[in-house]
């Protein structure tokens, strides 16, 4: 799918210059620049959550988005958070489940779960809903360094297992290479997005 516009103000605030973006399944891309660059005004653009005048989209690429926070269900246990909100049958769900270690915790409510098994559940679901990208808003950001590298690792499979492509955003550098991803940076003013030239 390319996503193309001309750019994106808050009023008289000029965020973003003309942005160009191909995703496709089994492309991994990450977005890195410095904070309030607009990575994240880029991101709610791309995934319909905020508009640009001149938005075009080529192409019928399905998305799923994981945020920092894993914005489940409260009400609804791990099963059903899948089923519902990812649309998925019960046996999609329950192998997917399986597949982030929450097998045998299907039951289990939200708050029921640690911090890590809820941001595994929202990996989960993510997946469910059979995305062709998977979009992500530093997902990592506040985990502890043992949490993250399993995460990162635990991403890195599911991505290889489904075939998806990926969409970043984060701070952090090390992720995009965990995660073999091409480096697009954002900068400027207004922004603008850039291949990172690789050296070596
Ligand atoms: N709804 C809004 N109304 C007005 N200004 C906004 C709005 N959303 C974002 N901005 C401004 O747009 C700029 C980019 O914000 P954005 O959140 O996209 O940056 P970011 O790169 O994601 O930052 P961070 O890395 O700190 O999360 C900031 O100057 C911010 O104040």
């Amino acid at each position: 799918m390319r996503i193309e516009f001309s750019g994106k103000a808050f009023g008289s605030h000029q965020v973003l210059g003309p942005v160009t973006l191909d995703l496709a399944p089994g492309r991994r891309l990450a977005v890195l620049g410095p904070s309030g660059i607009g990575k994240s005004t880029l991101l709610r653009i791309i995934t319909g959550l905020d508009g640009a005048a001149d938005l075009r989209r080529q192409g019928d690429t399905r998305l799923a988005v994981v945020f920092q926070e894993p914005t489940l269900l409260p009400w609804r246990d791990a099963l059903s958070n899948l089923t519902l909100v990812a649309g998925a049958t019960d046996a999609v769900a329950r192998d997917w489940l399986d597949a982030v270690g929450l097998a045998g915790l299907e039951n289990h409510f939200p708050r029921q779960l640690s911090l890590g098994q809820q941001r595994r559940l929202a990996l989960a679901r993510a997946f469910a809903a059979g995305p062709d990208v998977l979009v992500m808003d530093e997902p990592f950001a506040s985990l502890d360094p043992e949490t993250r590298d399993r995460m990162l690792t635990l991403t890195d499979r599911l991505l290889n297992r489904s075939g998806a492509g990926l969409l970043l955003v984060t701070h952090d550098r090390t992720e995009a290479e965990a995660l073999s991803a091409a480096i697009l940076r954002l900068d400027g003013r207004p922004a603008l997005l850039s291949a990172e030239k690789r050296s070596g």
